[in-house]
């Protein structure tokens, strides 16, 4: 992997997931610094990490050839507005924040600067994110290249041809670790109606579904409706369950939540 002066520009979740897996993927620690506006979390990537850190974003953009751009959606205008005092030519920009396009960006950052687009998730602390990233071409070859490596360093990276397919990762992939949060909590909850301790459940719906994930993993010739199927006796248990989960209209509403998640960021690109 290319060792450019990589700077975070908010040092919360998804910088420290992204530092984590860089650091582990033996990026120099000398080469990462992040910058935030109070300390805590600051030291704490100190420590953990052996990493630069800085409480001005200017340092933050001398120190680098690249720079992350992880602060939230609705800070993203200040934050960028104030990194015009210094010199920003010749820099790559990598933002994660949803809702954000690029020429938005650009105009946030005073200029026509290279930036890719991604949209990590939250298992990338665990090196199993999935990131889907988008890059025109003021975005070089060898830049794509380092940023599907550093990406790649805390789980698996695909590219989107169009701008509006970042939406559908993000409703497919960036805020899909939360639905399938929700499922595991009606999942944990009914088993506590049926008489289980909350730890007893919690570690059965958990392990059931670490086991189900592997199998998907695993099993990449087939299909998840054969895995399903695989499972499901003829006139069974599975057969009672899966048939009132399809029954009660389960794929219209995981449709309709997904593209609540587009709606919503495509409202964000409008609003902010
Ligand atoms: N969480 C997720 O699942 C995902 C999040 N994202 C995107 O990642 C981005 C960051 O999210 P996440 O890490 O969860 O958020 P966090 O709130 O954990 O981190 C944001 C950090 O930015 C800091 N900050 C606020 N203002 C500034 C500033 N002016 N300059 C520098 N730092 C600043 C905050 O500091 P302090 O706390 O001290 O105020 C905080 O540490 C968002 O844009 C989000 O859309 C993308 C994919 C998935
Ligand atoms: O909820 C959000 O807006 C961010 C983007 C994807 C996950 N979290």
């Amino acid at each position: 992997m290319q060792q450019k002066k990589l700077a975070f520009i908010g040092a919360g979740n998804m910088s420290r997931s992204i530092i984590s897996g860089l650091i582990q993927s033996g990026y120099s620690q000398e080469n990462i610094l992040a910058s935030n506006p109070s300390t805590p979390k600051l030291d704490a990537l100190k420590k953990d990490f052996g990493i630069h850190t800085s409480q001005s974003n200017d340092e933050a953009c001398q120190f680098a050839d690249a720079i992350v751009l992880a602060v939230k959606p609705q800070m993203m205008g200040e934050m960028c507005q104030a990194l015009q005092n210094n010199n920003l030519s010749d820099k790559l920009f990598l933002s994660i924040a949803a809702g954000l396009p690029v020429a938005r960006l650009q105009a946030m950052l005073g200029g026509d600067y290279p930036v890719v687009r991604i949209m990590p998730n939250t298992p990338s602390l665990l090196g199993k994110g999935m990131s889907g990233m988008y890059a025109d071409d003021k975005v070089s070859a060898a830049d794509k290249q380092y940023v599907d490596d550093v990406m790649g360093s805390v789980g698996e990276t695909v590219w989107v041809e169009q701008e509006e397919g970042i939406n559908g990762v993000i409703a497919a992939a960036g805020s899909s670790p939360a639905y399938f949060f929700l499922f595991l909590q009606a999942m944990q909850e009914e088993a506590m109606n049926m008489g289980f301790e909350k730890d007893i459940a919690r570690k059965m719906v958990q392990q059931a579904m670490l086991g189900a994930a592997e199998m998907v993993c695993h099993n990449q010739n087939l299909e998840l409706s054969e895995l399903r199927a695989q499972v499901t006796s003829k006139g069974g248990t599975t057969a009672a369950a899966c048939n009132t989960l399809i029954d009660e209209g389960l794929s219209d509403t995981v449709a309709k939540a997904m593209r609540a998640a587009v709606a919503r960021a495509e409202e964000m690109a409008k609003q902010l």
